[in-house]
């Protein structure tokens, strides 16, 4: 095992890894801003950073960059001002955070921007499990170490326009910071709940760009991501461009939010470029250096190869879920019992619900039920799903898979037909951002543990070989990472009540135009409840 690697500040870049040269695009504070620290005042404002350190810098000694980079600070800070107060974290003096765009168990994730140069980040930090204190054993809290550096030693391999890179990393005691390319829109997550659903070609715009981060990571990187959806798809955004016509599908609200104008190759409903995040439960599945597949050092047996490609076949069936979810608003698997999701995630037991999904294309429906195929041999791979003619646009006939469900399907679900009178009409079209996170976090692992069971099954036949390949190569998971996925899904459960979580929208009534609009487009206007199995991820909307 390597001895830790310090930086000339002190600070421990790594232990047990090749930390020297800590990232590809590797900026140690003192080579990416050598003269940082001589420019800073003396005094830098310790506890709450109420302004930017660079701030404090004596004026005459300020160039006209220097102060072009202040203003720019300064204005990024007024125009993000929230009245909160952030941490100042030792270690990331450099920085101001201005605003906070997640948070986790043991992370948090700030906007912030780089004091002297301006550059707008955001920043993972990540607090480190605590030593065990002897007086009061129990679960260690915080991330252990070697779990973020996986995280980060995956990150630093890769490039690509459509995954938000790794700019450098820095480690105290404390708190590992990542600093990664800031994704100024945030999650797809809210987009989806905003618009109820995408247009086709907003959706196109949206799981190409996904697929071209897959196809890079499987084929470039050997990487498989391991936690596709849209809590983990960011995006650039864009200007909103209001719709010229108004495009409505069956089962619309018709106060439903206007997507605005799409426009080919650069987005719409101010989604443009989308960056895949958190490679927290990615893993390496071949050496991108060697080309073989991890550790085999030339084997190519084929249950090794076959691993490698089922691990890809769960990215692929992460796709067809998001693909699935924006094109009509909701996910492809719900159910309220844990044990029967599972089920339905193990059989694939989903449906092209009616009314909500008679104006999609037939196109689109096939290419999602080749990658929600339970067969993960038979799902489509990303180039078979690159060279759909859904995707390419083409008119070429295309065709089911063989365990799709039927094109139109009534509901299994207990529907409420009501009308509703003006003023009753609610906002709530799609499932609140809370219950879509939580149903996607449940079927995905569901859907992981099903494939590690079917994985354990294949390999259970010959003890011996499964043995052999346990040690020769990290393809086969470790037990712990099967028991991460069960107790992400006990976690979930224990966080939430699907059923009783609440919308994040209150119902309101509908504006003065809204009504009129209404009116004007059906006199008898009716309203569906769709109530799955008196569940709470419930979607209202309503037929006209
Ligand atoms: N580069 C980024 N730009 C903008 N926002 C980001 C960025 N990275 C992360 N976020 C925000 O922070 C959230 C959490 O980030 P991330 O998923 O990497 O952290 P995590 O602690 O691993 O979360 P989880 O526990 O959900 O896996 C994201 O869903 C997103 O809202």
């Amino acid at each position: 095992m390597n001895s830790p690697v310090s930086d000339n500040r002190g600070r421990t870049l790594a232990s047990g890894g090749d930390f020297t040269n800590v990232m590809k695009h590797s900026r140690k504070p003192e080579t990416r801003f050598p003269t940082r620290r001589d420019q800073l005042d003396e005094n830098i404002i310790p506890s709450f950073q109420t302004q930017p350190n660079g701030l404090k810098k004596k004026e005459d000694a300020c160039t006209e960059y220097e102060r072009a980079i202040q203003a720019m600070v300064e204005k990024a800070i007024a125009e993000e001002a929230s009245g909160e107060r952030y941490p100042s974290y030792k270690g990331l003096e450099d920085y101001t955070l201005l605003s906070k765009t997640g948070d986790g168990a043991f992370s948090n994730v700030y906007k912030a921007i780089h004091n002297i140069t301006g550059e707008k980040v955001a920043i993972k930090a990540v607090q480190r499990a605590r030593p065990v204190d002897p007086t009061n054993p129990g679960r260690r809290q915080g991330v252990e170490s070697h779990n973020i550096l996986k995280e980060i030693q995956l990150m630093r391999r890769i490039q690509h326009p459509n995954v938000i890179q790794l700019l450098d990393f820095i480690q105290t005691p404390e708190y590992f910071f990542l600093i990664l390319e800031l994704a100024e829109g945030g999650e797809l997550f809210h987009q989806i709940v905003h618009f109820t659903y995408f247009s086709e070609e907003l959706a196109r715009h949206v799981i190409l760009q996904t697929a071209h981060a897959i196809r890079y990571l499987h084929e470039e990187c050997g990487i498989v991501h391991r936690d596709i959806k849209p809590e983990n798809l960011l995006f650039d955004p864009i200007d909103f461009i209001p719709s010229k016509v108004r495009k409505y599908r069956a089962g619309d609200d018709p106060d439903k939010v206007d997507e605005g104008e799409f426009r080919p190759g650069v987005g719409g409903g101010t989604i443009g470029r989308i960056r895949l995040a958190d490679f927290g439960l990615s893993k390496v599945i071949w050496d991108s250096h060697t080309q073989t597949p991890c550790g085999t050092m030339g084997y190519t047996a084929p249950e090794i190869v076959r691993d490698g490609k089922y691990s890809k076949s769960v990215d692929m069936w992460a796709l067809g879920c998001v693909l699935y979810t924006i094109l009509c608003g909701f996910p492809p698997f719900y159910d309220e019992s844990i044990s029967s999701l599972t089920k339905k995630v193990a059989h694939g037991q989903y449906t092209f619900l009616s009314p909500w999904w008679d104006d999609i294309s037939k196109s689109a429906k096939d290419l999602v039920s080749h990658l929600l195929t339970v067969d993960p041999d038979s799902r489509y791979d990303i180039h078979q799903f690159l060279s759909h003619p859904w995707i390419t646009q083409s008119e070429e006939p295309t065709f089911p898979a063989s365990d799709a469900p039927p094109i139109k399907s009534e509901s299994p679900f207990s529907y409420d037909v009501a009308t509703f009178a003006d003023d009753e009409i609610p906002s709530a079209r799609t499932p609140g951002v809370n219950s879509l996170r939580e149903v996607f976090n449940i079927s995905y692992a569901a859907h992981r543990m099903e494939q590690e069971r079917l994985r354990k099954r294949a390999f259970g036949g010959n003890q011996g070989m499964a043995n052999f390949y346990g040690t020769m190569n990290d393809l086969i998971e470790e037990e712990g990472e099967y028991d991460s996925a069960t107790s992400n899904v006990e976690h979930a459960l224990k966080r939430i009540d699907i059923a009783n979580s609440p919308h994040p929208r209150s119902p309101n009534a509908p504006s003065l135009p809204q009504q009129k609009q209404r009116k004007q487009r059906s006199n008898a206007f009716k309203g569906f409840q769709l109530n799955l199995s008196n569940a709470t991820l419930y979607n209202r909307r309503h037929k006209l």
